[in-house]
């Protein structure tokens, strides 16, 4: 590092995301007289409001894009560094940021988040969605869209396909069902025909938590690039900001150039063989491809035979976590998807180094009913404990791994539904030891049941079945209902007072 050190503070956090404000909240308003340092690449902090804890592990909240002073005011001993980190090195405890400023640090927590792991990189007609400003190219290309390929079959993709209208979308997916990443086939098959039916039709609309942004900037309109995240580069102005949550599109008019309603084609078990230019297509169609109608900037070629013009394609496949600038010359432990290990307290591989949300891999041995998924509520829950964790290293207290990561649970909304998902929802890990039950009414509810050895181990609930509570004690207290079999589900009895 070329430059003096300009100030050490006793705790600095990276990353202005749900997981750096949290802990930056909790050691701030812990340590009131050190100094602290939050140090984000993005234009604002993502605050979380009306908390609400629901049940042991199922919780609520709203997230608001909120700007740095709303923190400052609030803890006097905080200071807010706006510049992305360029170089950390963990011997000397010292870091730089973009504008050449370099910092020491006492404790470090890195919160960078993650960004989207595209398709391909550099394609300007391969768009992915992390932020409030990769959200408004997306917009804003859309706005004169006929047709769009959507890749990938998560949170983004089931989110788009349902919320975009006006335009022709075509969604591939690898697997034989939509949702993979969320639900199973029966699920899947519950949801389709929302995708048929006008948005007004579908499902009353349900409570969850909202996100609320401050008022789009009229100059940020520009998609990143993967290297730009990863390097916290600083194109055209403009900084990545931390990654959207539930709600996102709310506000936000998605909506093609068409005078039509929603349009969705499935193509399944198919993947991108490669993405072609127009020319590049018109070259290859003489040859092999068979040619699609119309002429389209940019052409998808997927592996069941098929290459699909369109406008462009949303590559929502999936995150990698923004480890890179801090690797450089220091000795973190890596995991297969590029997450930085954390144990159990949080902590890396480099000692006073700790990391939290979508940047870390979770390395400690896991509760049988718990999962990591890269997800807000896990964002907030970690970026919480490891402030715990680093101001109980400080005072040399013990502290032991948090309740909320006994259980995975996780409250969402797909196709207007509310979705709740408990424990080894999908059977994760169970092979063959496993057996389902499942209860469907079509158009209002859905709830599949996982037991292993008689006891429920996880639990998909669609629509406002009110089971959560009762299922999430019933996962948790381990009972043997192998008594009850399928009577767990009749709809006829109140398995709520019977439980109680
Ligand atoms: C479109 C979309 C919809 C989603 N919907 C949901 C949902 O409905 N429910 C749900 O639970 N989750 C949802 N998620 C996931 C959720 O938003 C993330 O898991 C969560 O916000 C991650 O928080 P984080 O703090 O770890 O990272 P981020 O929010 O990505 O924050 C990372 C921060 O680090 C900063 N940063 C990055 N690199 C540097 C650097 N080198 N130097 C300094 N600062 C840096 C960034 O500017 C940013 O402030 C969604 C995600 C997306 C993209
Ligand atoms: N409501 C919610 O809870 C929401 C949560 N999110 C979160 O935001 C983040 C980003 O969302 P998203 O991008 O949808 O990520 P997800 O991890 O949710 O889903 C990625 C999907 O893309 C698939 N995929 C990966 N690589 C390829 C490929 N090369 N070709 C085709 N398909 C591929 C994955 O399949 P496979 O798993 O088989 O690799 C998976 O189905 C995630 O952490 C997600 O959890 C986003 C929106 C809503």
């Amino acid at each position: 590092m070329g430059s003096e050190i300009e100030k050490t503070f006793k705790f600095v956090i990276v990353g202005g995301g749900i997981a750096g404000v949290t802990c930056v909240e909790q050691l701030s308003s812990k340590f009131p007289s050190e100094d602290v340092a939050l140090i984000t690449a993005g234009p604002h902090i993502k605050a979380v409001t009306n908390y609400k804890q629901v049940s042991r592990t199922l919780e609520e909240f709203d997230v608001e894009e909120k700007p740095f002073s709303v923190l400052q005011e609030k803890f006097p001993n905080l200071t807010v560094i706006h510049s992305a980190v360029k170089s950390l090195d963990t011997r000397s405890h010292c870091l730089e940021t973009a504008d050449g400023r370099v910092f020491g640090y006492k404790k470090l927590c890195i919160c960078s988040g993650a960004r989207p792991k595209l398709l391909t990189q550099e394609n300007p007609y391969v768009l992915g969605i992390r932020d409030t400003d990769s959200a408004q190219e997306f917009q804003k290309q859309l706005s004169k869209a006929k047709r769009i390929v959507v890749i990938g079959n998560g949170g983004i993709a089931l989110e788009l396909v349902y919320e975009v209208r006006g335009c022709e979308v075509i969604w591939a997916v690898k697997d034989k069902a939509i949702g993979n990443t969320f639900f199973d086939a029966g699920a899947a098959q519950f949801l389709i025909p929302s995708l048929e039916a006008d948005k007004a039709e579908v499902a009353a609309p349900c409570k969850r938590q909202r996100y609320t942004t401050e008022k789009p900037n009229p100059n940020a309109a520009h998609t990143f690039t993967a290297d730009e995240y990863s390097r916290g580069q600083k194109p055209g102005g403009v900084q990545p900001g931390s990654a959207l949550g539930p709600d996102w599109h709310r506000g936000m008019e998605l909506k093609g150039a068409e005078q039509v309603s929603r349009r969705v084609s499935v193509e399944y078990q198919c993947e991108v063989e490669q993405i072609l230019t127009s020319e590049e297509f018109l070259v290859s169609s003489k040859q092999t491809l068979k040619p699609d109608t119309g002429s389209w900037p940019v052409y998808v070629q997927l592996t069941n035979g098929k290459t699909l013009g369109c406008d462009f394609v949303v590559s929502a496949t999936g995150v990698v976590p923004n480890t890179e600038p801090f690797l450089h010359g220091n000795n973190f432990s890596l995991a297969d998807e590029c997450g930085l290990q954390v144990n159990d307290h949080l902590m890396t591989s480099e000692p006073d180094v700790y990391a939290a949300g979508d940047v870390c891999t979770a390395c400690w041995e896991h509760s049988p009913l718990w999962q990591q998924m890269r997800l807000w509520t896990q964002a907030r829950q970690m970026g919480w404990y490891a402030g715990r964790c680093m101001a109980a290293d400080v005072l040399s207290e013990p502290i032991e791994l948090d309740f909320c990561f006994e259980l995975f649970s996780h409250v969402t909304k797909f196709f207007n539904y509310k979705v709740v998902l408990l424990g080894k929802f999908n059977a994760q890990g169970l092979g063959s030891d496993h057996e389902l039950l499942v209860r469907c009414t079509k158009g209002q509810e859905y709830i599949k049941v996982v037991l292993s050895r008689g006891r429920m181990v996880g639990a998909v609930l669609i629509g406002e079945t009110d089971l959560e509570e009762t299922f999430e004690n019933l996962i948790l207290n381990q009972m043997d209902l192998t008594a009850y079999g399928e009577e767990l589900l009749n709809p006829n009895i109140d398995i709520e007072d019977y439980f109680d």
